[in-house]
């Protein structure tokens, strides 16, 4: 009797989830799964676009998995994992985020009926850490490293990753094109290839094949006041001043507090102001500068001033486009006009033109620019905005292989050998491990028969031939998507830089090793009333969800 009567041990609070065990594991991979399905069509050259609209009805059309990932809104925690590898490949190689979730969903499946079967899941995480070393090690080995010495074949091969990279975008038609832009864009650039030097400006309307790049800058024409008209749009070899001073009356009479008793004081106010601006803009003139930009406001009195002497001034310059402009013309920002000399830039033309519907300020011809502008053309914003994204990703995997001169073969190719080589190597070792690391062979060629299937061919059939021509040496043998058949696609120039296949690797195997170690998930109640109040909260305030 004596048992009946002990208390019941409360450890979480009333109403709390809690999940456990195998249907746990089971359940979160079920859940991975389903997000894997959302975006397994826009995989490859045949791959479709996905529509989204947010809660605001804006559009977006694209095929970029991480975008796709992102706008998705996932609540579901075991899916955030695949989220966030997502994310981290965009941000780390810029390519690829589509392949490192398909693949972490094919790690998973091919998980589940070894955990069905009470496989612990630390064994399964032992050999898939094992398998995932073996595939490191083969790309490595096989990967063809390319000197860099000749500049014609650096050119060509950096034009050939760009060109997979954009195959199975919205703007794969144009392909040619943009690749040769995204290499001349990212060959203005300095050793370190920094991205934010390269601007990207949408301008809706024309043609895809409008599109150009400035080896300079090019911003639209800053808000400007009358007089500005008067001032010439066209200077060859222009000195340029970078401000960061408000050239308004009312700067001076803003800030500071002035109490004045009578008419005459306030007159000598007024007139002091006028003259403080006038002896910044007799400066400015003086320095011999041709061309005037402020980050802050340039107001009318300075506008005409400048228009009368011959030089082009515009204010409100946003920060990036400044940074960016001193960087070409190889000036500095001044926050005062003591001694405008050293800080002035040059360039070699600068000119203001009309492009589509806006104005645009260029600078272009500079000496010694590691900064550059691509302009963007095409039809509705959606597409430009889906061009920008695309053209990111080939700007991405260009600035990777030029750091990382190794490629291997795209279109199914490196992960049907991997697989080969992996099947092989577990015929070699005992126990549960054979079979694992036979199941993570299997899974790699969930991307192989993804591209099969999202361009409606055969896959069972081009995977056999794939498997055979593998067997028998035919190392970069993979899909031929114009012919429905296999082909050697290091011949055809699908070549991917290998440090992306890397990351996808190790990227896709830690996130299933994840969601295979947890095995629990506790909801308190409590908090999840936080959550949606907060979240109540936010949206009255105007706030969006995310
Ligand atoms: N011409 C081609 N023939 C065969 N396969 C190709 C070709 N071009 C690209 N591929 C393959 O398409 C796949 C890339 O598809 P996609 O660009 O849609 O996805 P991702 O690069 O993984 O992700 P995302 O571009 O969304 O970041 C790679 O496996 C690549 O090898």
């Amino acid at each position: 009797m004596g048992y009946a009567l002990r208390p019941p041990i409360i450890l979480l609070k009333e109403g709390t989830d809690t999940s456990q065990g195998k249907a746990q594991l089971i359940s979160n991979i079920n859940a991975c799964e389903a997000l894997v399905d959302t975006i397994r069509t826009t995989l490859g050259p045949r791959g479709m676009d996905k529509l989204i609209v947010d809660g605001k009805g804006k559009v977006t059309i694209s095929n970029d998995g991480a975008t796709i990932m992102k706008l998705l809104d996932v609540v579901h925690p075991a899916g955030h994992v695949l989220v966030d590898i997502a994310k981290s490949q965009d941000a780390e190689i810029g390519d690829g985020t589509t392949s490192v979730v398909l693949l972490a969903g094919a790690f998973l499946k091919e998980c589940k009926p070894f955990i069905e079967e009470a496989v612990h899941p630390q064994v399964i995480v032992r050999s898939f850490r094992l398998a995932t070393q073996l595939a490191l090690n083969r790309i490595d080995e096989v990967a063809v490293k390319h000197s860099f010495k000749d500049p014609t074949e650096k050119r060509a091969l950096l034009e050939k990753v760009a060109f997979t990279s954009m195959s199975s975008k919205l703007i794969s038609t144009h392909k040619e094109f943009f690749s040769k832009l995204v290499v001349n864009a990212v060959s203005v650039l300095n050793a370190d290839l920094p991205l934010d030097m390269i601007g990207i400006k949408k301008v809706p309307g024309g043609s895809f094949e409008s599109s150009f790049l400035v080896r300079g800058v090019a911003f639209k024409k800053a808000f400007s006041y009358a007089g500005f008209e008067m001032a010439p749009k066209k200077y060859d070899n222009p000195l340029v001043c970078l401000l960061n001073i408000e050239l308004e009356l009312k700067a001076e009479r803003d800030n500071a507090e002035i109490r004045v008793d009578n008419v005459e004081e306030y007159q000598r106010i007024v007139d002091a102001e006028w003259t403080i601006l006038y002896q910044k803009l007799q400066r400015i003139v003086e320095s011999g500068a041709k061309v005037v930009l402020s980050k802050l406001p340039i107001g009318d009195v300075a506008t005409q001033f400048f228009a009368d002497r011959d030089v082009f001034c515009a204010g409100r310059i946003p920060d990036d486009d400044m940074r960016r402009t001193a960087k070409a013309c190889s000036g500095s920002v001044q926050t005062s006009v003591g001694n405008l000399g050293p800080s002035l830039g040059r360039c070699g033309l600068f000119e203001e033109i009309q492009i589509g519907g806006e104005r645009f300020n260029i600078f272009s011809d500079c000496p010694q620019t590691q900064t550059c502008t691509l302009i963007l053309r095409g039809g509705a914003d959606q597409f430009i905005a889906e061009t920008e994204r695309s053209l990111h990703d080939a700007i991405m995997v260009v600035r990777r292989t030029l750091k990382n001169e190794a490629v291997v073969a795209g279109g199914g190719a490196i992960e049907m050998e991997l697989s080969r080589y992996l099947r092989e190597y577990s015929r070699t070792v005992a126990g549960k491990s054979q079979m694992l690391i036979a199941a993570y062979a299997k899974a790699l060629e969930a991307i192989p028969r993804q591209l099969c299937e999202n361009a409606g061919f055969d896959s069972t059939n081009i995977l056999n031939l794939l498997r055979n021509k593998h067997h028998n040496g035919g190392l970069w043998y993979g899909i031929d998507i114009t012919t429905e058949g296999i082909a050697d696609n290091y011949q055809r120039f699908v070549w991917e830089p290998a440090v992306m296949k890397i990351n996808v690797l190790k990227a896709a195997a830690e996130a299933a090793c994840v969601v295979l170690t947890v095995d629990e998930t506790v909801k308190n109640p409590k908090c999840q009333d936080d959550v949606s109040q907060q979240a109540a909260r936010k949206g009255r305030a105007g706030g969006v969800p995310r």
